[in-house]
């Protein structure tokens, strides 16, 4: 039996010109979770939004705000974030060389860290922070933009880094990030994963509300699809 996910829709698929709306929908849905992804142009390819957005969403938002910092020097911004109203902090292994302080840093604010690995990083090097952590999310494809496929070879991470986490009594929830839909989210979860994030295949639906309620309800899944 493959145990139900946490659910974090990305708003990076949203229709801009309605957050609220979005938001609502999340409130209102089995989604556990918004996941948030804050891009800077430098640390990937790409710019979304910055903490005035996080801000407004977080006015209104009624389930935790997850944090997602694709972006460089995120230690000069992690307080802004945190104020904003964010729940959990997630920056990326690849962009901080003090990642022990920065964890420290996160955490000191009040707000749960998470650590962030892309596509070629392998799990192993977050062994030395991964009992302070809350979250590590393991990237399923490059980041950067919404709609990409997920990379097949993240399902052995998964499995690695919930052997690691065995190993070492570590408590930190197991997020994936890219390509995640209805195709291939059992297998994800099969593989060791606790929480999803998943962008088009929510917000690029016919009925986003629905998707979301077949996402949590992986028992009634395909297994065999990536
Ligand atoms: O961080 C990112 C992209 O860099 C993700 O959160 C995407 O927003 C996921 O989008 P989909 O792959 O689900 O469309």
């Amino acid at each position: 039996m493959i145990k139900e996910p946490l659910l974090a829709p990305s708003l990076l698929a949203a229709d801009f010109l309605h957050l609220n709306k979005a938001v609502k929908l999340i409130d209102e849905s089995e989604a556990d979770w918004l996941h948030m992804d804050v891009m800077d142009g430098r640390f990937v390819p790409n710019i979304s939004f910055g903490m005035m957005v996080v801000e407004q969403v977080g006015k209104v938002l009624e389930k935790p705000m997850d944090v997602h910092l694709m972006i460089e020097e995120p230690e000069k911004y992690v307080t802004q974030f945190a104020k904003a109203g964010a729940d959990t902090i997630t920056v990326h292994y690849e962009a901080c060389p003090h990642l022990h302080r920065n964890i420290q840093q996160i955490k000191d604010l009040g707000v749960k860290a998470g650590v962030a690995i892309n596509p070629h990083t392998p799990v192993a090097l977050l062994e030395p922070v991964i009992e302070d952590l809350d979250l590590v999310l393991v990237m399923s494809v490059n980041p950067g933009f919404g709609g990409q496929k997920f990379i097949f070879e993240t399902l052995y991470k998964i499995r690695q880094l919930r052997q690691i986490m065995q190993d070492r009594n570590a408590k930190a929830l197991i997020e994936v990030d890219g390509g995640v839909g209805l195709q291939n989210a059992a297998k994800i979860m099969e593989a060791g994963a606790d929480v999803l994030v998943a962008g088009s295949s929510v917000f690029g639906s016919e009925d986003p509300m629905e998707t979301i309620k077949k996402l949590k309800s992986l028992g009634n899944l395909p297994v065999y699809e990536v």
